[in-house]
């Protein structure tokens, strides 16, 4: 598999991974927000029917209380007929309550439906004492109906019958409640009715009003006015089966949304992979480096000079051509911070040299952003002072399409010089500059560009135009250096010419690190 069939290999894989891995997250938030909102829906209902449940525990305690009270408060002879006809008057206006009657020391002597009982029956012991004085017996024979039982609440010298049917109205499977009266102390109903299921840590369930226990959820309730509580519960698979169609739309609202999502992700992704958003990144990280081509004395052969040019390569390590990553950074409008990485780099890495070697320069190649960028100049003055690096030892390369804007030019070549730097006109003959322009310019040194200088040797018809330029530039008393010198031919031909001419190409030296230069350096 190839460098590159690995690296999409690689990159489907990540995105087959985030694709899933978020569609799963959402799908699995989304049925996270399904089952919350379930369950709160749950626990609202059972919230209404424990209140519900609970104001009839209080409607039935305080028709409980105040028939008592009626009750003990008779001036009638006890079981007398008078008597028995009071505590039936009591009845007729008790919803809640079965009979009435006279009972205490554990003896029931007569009511308002069994009328006076003779011999007087035997209740026994109360089952439980509340609070205030009020003695309960659960599930007592009723000697008022034949078989049946009931819950019986005495007070002083009489007691009533509670209507089994007080609560039947609340029963509404699935959802079941438990109540009455709660002993704090030790966390019990005292009293209960219904047959809901009854957890063990009912002060907690009470405390913290809802609760899932056992797959059970709890609601519990008190009330404001008496010792009563309610719980009110549903089995949780009674809360999912009917929901399971909102769980399953939940699912696929969340997938959607993963899919959306992880679309963007990887759109993002994709263009953050894009070739400028890489260069911006890397130039941000300063992840670029400098090479340094030798530029010699055509005739000795000896180094006078070194181009620095920049390198990157890519996220996948693959290097990417300056031409095409450089006039990425002009369009994307960062070429600035290019150059001033470069000019960081070069008086980093060759500052001993440019201090010690008067007559040795690297230039550094400028773009027309550069040059309107007013910053651009004093900054590069106060690194060079910070570094302690002539500016006489740094060289600018401006290309003629760099050269449009003409008054902010040649400003800047003006103040460029005047620090004392070497500026450049690099691929001279493929612009569009006169020999006006050029003298206007006012650069120290013209570059020849290797397409002129190819033709050297050859009868292309362009061969005649390397001898022009060099008189041009003879006449413009500028330096010259041809540029992309790859044959010995082509060295002999500028050697035998009038004129010291600096060359640059294979044939000399191929760009290199700034070890290799400082090593070329010392051989000289
Ligand atoms: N603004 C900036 N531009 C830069 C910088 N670094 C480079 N560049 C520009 O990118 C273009 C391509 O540069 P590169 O691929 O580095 O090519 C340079 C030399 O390697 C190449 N060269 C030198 N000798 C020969 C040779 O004998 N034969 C041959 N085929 N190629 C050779 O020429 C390029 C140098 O060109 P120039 O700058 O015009 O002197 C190029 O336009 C660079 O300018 C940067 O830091 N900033």
């Amino acid at each position: 598999m190839s460098p590159k069939q690995r690296s999409t290999a690689r990159n489907v894989a990540q995105s087959a991974c985030i694709f899933l891995v978020v569609c799963l997250l959402t799908a699995g938030l989304a049925l996270l927000i399904a089952r919350f909102f379930i369950l709160a829906t749950a626990a609202a209902r059972l919230k209404t029917y424990a209140s519900e449940i609970l104001e009839q525990d209080e409607k039935l305690a305080a028709n409980i209380n105040a028939t008592l009270a009626a009750a003990n408060a008779s001036t009638f002879p006890e079981c007398s007929d008078p008597d028995v006809s009071y505590l039936r008057k009591l009845l007729f206006r008790s919803p809640y309550l079965k009979d009435v009657g006279r009972e205490h020391d554990g003896q029931f002597f007569c009511s308002a439906i069994a009328g006076v009982e003779q011999p007087t029956i035997k209740i026994g012991k109360p089952d439980i004492q509340t609070y205030n004085g009020r003695m309960i017996y659960f599930n007592v024979p009723l000697s008022s109906a034949e078989g049946a039982h009931g819950e019986i609440v005495e007070f002083g010298r009489s007691n009533v019958v509670l209507s089994p049917d007080v609560f039947a109205e609340f029963d509404r499977p699935p959802l079941y409640f438990s109540g009455g009266v709660v002993n704090f102390q030790q966390h019990t109903f005292l009293r209960t009715y219904s047959n809901a299921p009854r957890p063990a840590k009912l002060d907690l369930i009470l405390s913290r009003h809802e609760l899932i226990r056992d797959g059970v959820l709890y609601y519990g309730a008190c009330s404001t006015i008496r010792p009563d509580c309610v719980l009110t519960s549903i089995a949780l698979t009674d809360i999912w089966t009917p929901n399971r169609p909102f769980f399953l739309i939940a699912a696929a609202i969340g997938t959607i949304i993963g899919v959306l999502f992880s679309g963007t992700i990887l759109f993002m992704r994709t263009r953050d992979h894009s070739l400028p958003n890489q260069l911006r990144r890397a130039v941000r990280q300063k992840r670029l480096s400098v090479v340094y081509q030798p530029i010699v004395e055509v005739l000795t052969g000896s180094v006078v000079a070194a181009e620095a040019l920049v390198r990157w390569n890519d996220d996948d390590d693959k290097p990417v051509r300056p031409d095409i990553f450089i006039a990425i950074a002009e369009e994307q409008g960062f070429i600035g911070d290019i150059t001033t990485l470069v000019l960081d780099r070069v008086t980093d890495e060759l500052a001993d040299i440019l201090r010690s070697a008067p007559g040795f320069r690297v230039s550094v190649n400028m773009s027309a952003q550069d040059l309107t960028d007013d910053t651009f100049i004093p900054r590069l003055q106060t690194m060079l002072q910070t570094k302690h690096v002539p500016a006489a030892g740094i060289g600018l390369e401006l290309t003629e399409r760099s050269t449009a804007e003409r008054d902010i030019v040649i400003e800047s070549i003006r103040q460029l010089r005047a620090y004392g730097h070497t500026v450049y006109i690099d691929d001279f003959g493929t612009g569009y500059s006169s020999l006006a322009y050029l003298s206007e310019l006012d650069v120290d040194v013209l570059k020849v560009d290797r397409a002129f200088t190819q033709t050297i040797g050859t009868n292309s018809v362009t061969a005649n135009i390397v001898p022009q330029i060099l008189a041009m530039g003879k006449a413009l008393q500028l330096k010259i250096v041809v540029e992309g010198i790859e044959l010995q031919e082509q060295a002999t031909y500028l050697s035998g010419i009038d004129a010291i001419i600096q060359g640059q190409g294979w044939l000399f030296g191929k760009p290199a690190s700034a070890q290799a230069l400082r090593e070329r350096l010392i051989q000289r």
